[in-house]
């Protein structure tokens, strides 16, 4: 028929023009040439990846629909990424990526006993009885294996996370129970785990939600009267993820409805995967019954990573955007941003967004003037020995009085505002905490932090103390 590439891209733009504002047509439409077409792909070349990404996310759908009018239903559309103005790139290079790489994993059927139409739960929870309900696995396809790159700081949980995926429910790792600080990958090894198991068992049930979510449908069920149903639902899946399983904290009753789920599922050799802030040790407010459990499989902790994981992190990173970048800024980021991964993503997202769209290159100083912003956010963790001095200054005693045994009430006052500041400041254990404090046990401790939470409500002079030493302690 003698189409090329720009006669059918021209007929696709004019039917994009009429389905979106000029504004958006110029700033995303205008820009993009089309470049090769074979058989009934379409290429077109776009100016960064910011720019592929926009687009993927804002109009897919509206790309799709006009290809497919000129080039019918098996119609596809190669992205060309033309990367400009980076660093020690003298020659712009290009990347080639297909629309909408991302994968969904698709819908799970289930089996019940009675017959009704509900195609498809997103949000799920269904009533027993619904016959091949599609449950979404709530999975994020982006966090795989692959991308979850391996060092010393998350060997074992990344290990045992994979065995869990190869067996699930099969190893005695059950629970599987993921825990570390902020951003250091938790939500993106479950989701891994459960990726993998859809990969290998696609008949398999796999469930990821937070442990935020899990309580307001569990409210929902108590308020629509039908907490059975709930149970039932989760009782009929075969891998359970649940995030952040530390918010349980200080509710009954999710936790008592979450202890007949895993009792059900771990007595039928089900998988359970489960993710904290904290381990289950330095647990607050969950049941002694629950945390006993959390205990039976694997605990693995994902530390900071180390200095070769955090490059290795940085360069993985920059090769999936397409993006180079001269070493010594890649060193640059890794040494200043050490505690947190998703800081050092952002930083390299900044990095990366002033250099696509100001035309500037990566330089050390846009890293200095970057990273700033970065560990300005991040709270300097303080010394357990630190708290010590300033609580004992404040309250003029030397730090042997306030770790020594006595039970006079302003000593052991004191005491227990600095254990209450070390459990608040720092990421020590409560067990690691009591011994620094003068030698006591973690229950020491867990006493102090509830008696300073209930004095700071109810006396106003403790109160006082209290902000006092936050001030010292945090500014
Ligand atoms: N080992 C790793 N390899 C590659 N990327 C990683 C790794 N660990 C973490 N990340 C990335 O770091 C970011 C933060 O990870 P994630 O959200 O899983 O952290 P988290 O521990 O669940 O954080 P939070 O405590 O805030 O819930 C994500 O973008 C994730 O992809």
């Amino acid at each position: 028929m003698g189409e090329t590439a720009q006669s059918v891209w021209v007929k696709c733009l004019s039917f994009i023009q009429d389905n979106i504002t000029p504004q958006a047509y110029k700033t995303w439409f205008e820009p993009i040439k089309a470049v090769k077409l074979t058989d009934n792909a379409l290429s077109i070349q776009v100016p960064s990846k910011f720019f592929y990404e926009w687009l993927e996310e804002h109009y897919v759908k509206l790309l799709k629909v006009s290809l497919t009018r000129e080039l019918g239903d098996n119609a596809k559309l190669v992205y060309v990424i033309r990367m400009e103005n980076t660093y020690g790139n003298k020659q712009p290079f290009t990347e080639k990526i297909p629309s909408s790489q991302r994968t969904r994993i698709s819908s799970q059927d289930i089996d019940s006993p009675l017959r009704n139409k509900s195609p498809e739960l997103k949000n799920p929870f269904i009533i027993p009885g619904i016959r091949n309900v599609k449950i979404d696995s709530q999975l994020n396809p982006n966090y795989s294996f692959d991308n979850f790159l391996e060092g010393d700081s998350n060997r074992l949980a990344r290990n045992a996370g994979m065995a869990v995926s190869n067996k699930p429910g099969g190893t005695s790792f059950n629970p599987l129970l993921v825990f570390g600080g902020v951003g250091l990958g938790k939500t993106h090894l479950a989701h891994s785990i459960g990726v993998e198991v859809k990969d290998k068992y696609p008949e398999k049930t796999v469930l990821y939600i937070s442990a935020e979510k899990f309580t307001q449908q569990y409210i929902e069920s108590v308020k629509k009267n039908n907490r059975n149903d709930f149970i039932h639902f989760y009782q009929i899946i075969d891998v359970l993820i649940v995030d952040d399983i530390q918010l349980l904290s200080g509710k009954a009753g999710t936790q008592d409805v979450f202890f007949h789920i895993f009792n059900h599922l771990h007595q039928n050799g089900k998988q359970v995967i489960l993710t904290s802030d904290k381990a289950p040790v330095d647990m607050q407010d969950i049941e002694q019954r629950l945390l006993s459990r959390f205990k039976w499989g694997l605990s693995a902790e994902l530390q900071h990573p180390d200095f070769e994981t955090r490059v290795s992190i940085i360069k993985n990173k920059l090769y999936r955007d397409g993006v180079e970048m001269p070493e010594d800024i890649v060193e640059f980021l890794a040494n200043n941003i050490k505690t947190n991964i998703r800081e050092l993503e952002g930083a390299i997202i900044s990095l990366i967004a002033h250099s696509s769209f100001n035309k500037k290159n990566i330089t050390i100083e846009l890293a200095k003037k970057i990273v700033q912003n970065y560990v300005k956010h991040t709270k300097k963790e303080v010394s357990i020995e630190y708290i010590q001095k300033v609580v004992s200054d404040y309250f003029q005693m030397d730090v042997e009085t306030l770790q020594s045994k006595t039970r006079k009430r302003h000593i052991v006052q004191a005491r227990q505002l600095a254990m209450f500041f070390a459990k608040k400041l720092t990421k020590a254990s409560l067990a690691s905490i009591g011994t620094q404090i003068g030698k006591r046990d973690h229950a020491t401790v867990l006493h102090a932090c509830k008696t300073v939470n209930n004095l700071s409500t109810t006396d106003k002079q403790f109160k006082k103390f209290v902000e006092d030493l936050d001030k010292k302690l945090t500014l």
